[in-house]
């Protein structure tokens, strides 16, 4: 029977299905592939509203604008509680690939340590190895390479999948929308928590050897995974450019562990512990430090305090004739990468020396180390704080924060830490879902200086160059909190896209074509796979299942390139989905991306709130904490005189950082006969 919901709903649906053929009707033609002019014979033969793909019955109105042609509104998706009612990742013992590689003999001197390793080594007393440096990423479904064992997936046809490049072009377009309602600082906090937790290792060969020059190369190594480009190609072709090289990720098999399949890995602690600060191992954290005081070594110019120079800092950034001679160096080597990211790190620099000096001033009976430790745990449990106080509701809405019991609602002690649950960084995360966050990247950020002036900052020509961090540290961190970000959405920045880079390569890089290198690299599953077996969701049987899920218009584009729904990658599926109930994405990334913190949070012995672990902070010093906000780090190291209250948040009336509530460091002050506080 059909009900009067269903009949207000078709009415509407009809309008927006108009619009969209018209797109259809006046843009399409010319860039359509030949799959698309195929019959179509893959829609169910019940369907009872006009498709997208069919001519339509109305007329054109008589002056379309250009965004007619191109842009439909998402379906409403709600969220029915899918996640976690019918969140459904393989076995445990399957996910986990870590305890197959690693050995550790036992955690006796981690066990009752208050403070973590570099490592994430015993972090979890029972899989040790579990979140470590090195150690594989999860797998919350098996992967589903084409020979069981590394071969990229294949098309349901079994030929090759399309184009990655043709797939980033035609649905992944050039194109930046802003969201009005949030700051570029979170998007570059955004950033932070992934160089914290993530990071794509190439495997050892030559580059060079993945293209022949500019040209695809008789036979491809098996190491690589280069980029054909097609000859029409709007950028690379006038370069006669037809390859794009590409090396492979790093593997535990080149680690030496023998596995039936390629597992990916990831060479930092998976945990989020700052370790883009204090480094993944013992030896890099030392190098790091003062030794006295319990200090990160700092360079000062121009009496301002910034992470260490290098020695050469020509040799890791891309200084310009005048540009200030410095390049940093932290835990993490790509800290330069954009000047954003340069003055996040050195706000949270600053903070732990500020703390190692007011620490070691209030209890002078504590030693370099004691000092260090605890600053180091403090800087963290503050990040922890700001991740799920004020970043974490605004990325997947606060229904799923909730639904992974990550919601904030006091910060006494809590009963969140669970020993069974694996804190690895995940592969689908890591290939493609929070990959997504790329299209939030702005091209250019306005700085206004302090002679009134205004400076357009163009973040792609600045990459590995911190000459504004240095030269304009508070007009940097000014605009970044100003300027509202690009909205989550499948379109990517131009310069991202086409020429990432190109300041030191002779052809400049293509970040979303590299993103579904990576997850086909990686043997991800289809968008699909993932709806169905990972969510619960119906199967998808026809194109036009799609429509709960997608706008009209992407599903026009994905039927250019795709032969066939299933072929859809999950990376551009999660990209280019319609975002659910508040959430910044899809039903899938979302929930990709809210059972990954869950792991990092909740699996995390050391977070600061976990009752009866060694991470707990005594009340006193969780009140403390909790002032440590966004804001706090603003005012007290980045330079701002004046802040919004939640500086993720633009609008609000910004307030004097002197009227922001003051942090009580004696909360910190131990007794003398204490090496440090206990808990
Ligand atoms: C200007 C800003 C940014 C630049 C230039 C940039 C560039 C890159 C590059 C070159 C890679 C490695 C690609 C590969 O070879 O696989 C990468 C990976 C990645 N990016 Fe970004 N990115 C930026 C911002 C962001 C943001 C805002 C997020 C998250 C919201 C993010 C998340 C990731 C993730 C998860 C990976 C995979 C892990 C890794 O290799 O680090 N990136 N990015
Ligand atoms: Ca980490």
């Amino acid at each position: 029977m059909v009900t009067v919901r269903e009949i207000l709903l078709g009415a509407v649906l009809g309008v927006v299905l108009g619009v969209c053929v018209i797109g259809v009707q006046s843009g399409f033609s010319s860039q359509f592939g030949p799959t698309a002019q195929r019959p179509n014979t893959q829609f169910s033969s019940t369907q009872q509203h006009p498709s997208p793909f069919e001519p339509s019955p109305q007329k054109p109105p008589k002056n379309p604008k250009p965004e007619d042609n191109v842009s439909c509104k998402c379906p409403k998706v709600v969220d029915d509680g899918f996640y976690p009612r019918n969140f459904t990742p393989q076995p445990n013992k399957d996910q986990d690939i870590a305890d197959k590689c690693i050995k550790i003999d036992n955690c006796d001197k981690e066990r009752h340590s208050r403070y973590r390793t570099y490592d994430g080594k015993c972090n979890n007393l029972n899989f040790p190895m579990w979140g470590m440096k090195d150690s594989a990423l999860l797998r919350l479904l098996a992967p589903e390479y084409a020979d069981g064992k590394s071969k990229h997936r294949r098309a349901q046809d079994g030929g090759e999948l399309p184009n990655a490049r043709l797939c980033r072009a035609q649905i992944l377009k050039d194109k930046i929308i802003l969201n009005k309602k949030i700051s570029y600082l979170f998007v570059v906090f955004a950033q932070w928590i992934s160089h914290d937790t993530c990071i794509t290792t190439e495997a050892s060969g030559n580059l060079a050897n993945c293209c022949d020059g500019n040209d695809w190369p008789k036979e491809m190594p098996a190491n690589c995974t280069s980029t054909k480009v097609l000859p029409d190609d709007e950028e690379y072709g006038p370069q006669g450019v037809k390859c794009l090289p590409r090396i492979r990720s790093q593997t535990m098999q080149d680690l030496g562990c023998d596995l039936p399949f390629l597992q990916q890995l990831t060479s930092l602690s998976h945990f989020m512990d700052h370790s883009v600060m204090y480094g993944s191992t013992k030896n890099d954290s030392m190098f790091l430090r003062e030794m006295k005081g319990g200090r990160l070594r700092e360079t000062i110019i121009d009496n301002q305090k910034f992470p260490p120079n290098l020695k050469n800092p020509h040799s890791v950034c891309d200084l310009h004739k005048d540009d200030p001679h410095y390049c940093c160096i932290t835990g993490d080597f790509r800290t330069n990468e954009n000047p954003p990211f340069t003055a996040l790190a050195t706000m949270w620099w600053r903070f732990h020396n500020d703390c190692a000096d007011i620490l070691s001033k209030i209890n002078p009976h504590w030693d370099d180390d004691t000092t260090y430790e605890e600053c180091r745990r403090i800087t963290i449990a503050s990040y922890h704080f700001i991740t799920r106080k004020e970043f974490l509701h605004l990325l997947v809405g606060p229904e799923f924060v909730k639904a992974a019991g990550l919601n904030f609602t006091n910060t006494g002690p809590d009963k969140l830490y669970d020993p069974f649950l694996n804190p690895t960084s995940i592969n689908e995360f890591l290939m493609a879902a929070y990959r997504g966050g790329h299209s939030m990247i702005l091209e250019v950020l306005k700085l206004h200086m302090s002679n009134n002036e205004t400076e357009h900052m163009r973040i792609n020509n600045f990459l590995n160059r911190p000459k504004h961090v240095v030269k304009s540290y508070g007009p940097l961190v000014e605009s970044t909190c100003d300027s509202p970000m690009a909205k989550q959405d499948k379109f990517g920045s131009k310069d991202m896209n086409n020429k990432l880079f190109h300041s030191v390569r002779a052809v400049g890089g293509d970040l979303d074509t590299t993103s579904i290198e990576r997850e086909r690299e990686s043997g991800l599953g289809g968008w699909c796979h993932y709806v169905e077996r990972l969510l619960g969701q119906e199967k998808i049987e026809s194109w036009r299942d799609l429509e709960k899920y997608f706008a009209l218009d992407t599903i026009r584009d994905f039927r250019k390139v795709y032969k066939h729904w299933r072929d859809i990658d999950l990376y551009v599926g999660c990209v280019a989905e319609c975002p659910v109930g508040n959430s910044m994405f899809g039903k899938v990334c979302t929930a990709i991306i809210i059972e990954q913190f869950k792991r990092w949070l909740i699996g995390d012995r050391y977070h600061p709130t976990c009752d009866g672990q060694p991470g707990l902070f005594p009340n006193h010093q969780l009140k403390e904490l909790n002032k440590m906000n966004m804001a706090h780090i603003l005012c007290h190291y980045g330079d701002m005189t004046e802040v919004r209250e939640k500086p993720f948040l633009m609008g609000e009336k910004k307030i004097k950082c002197s009227s922001m509530p003051k942090v009580d460091w004696n909360a910190w002050k131990a007794l003398a006969n204490d090496s440090s506080q206990k808990s």
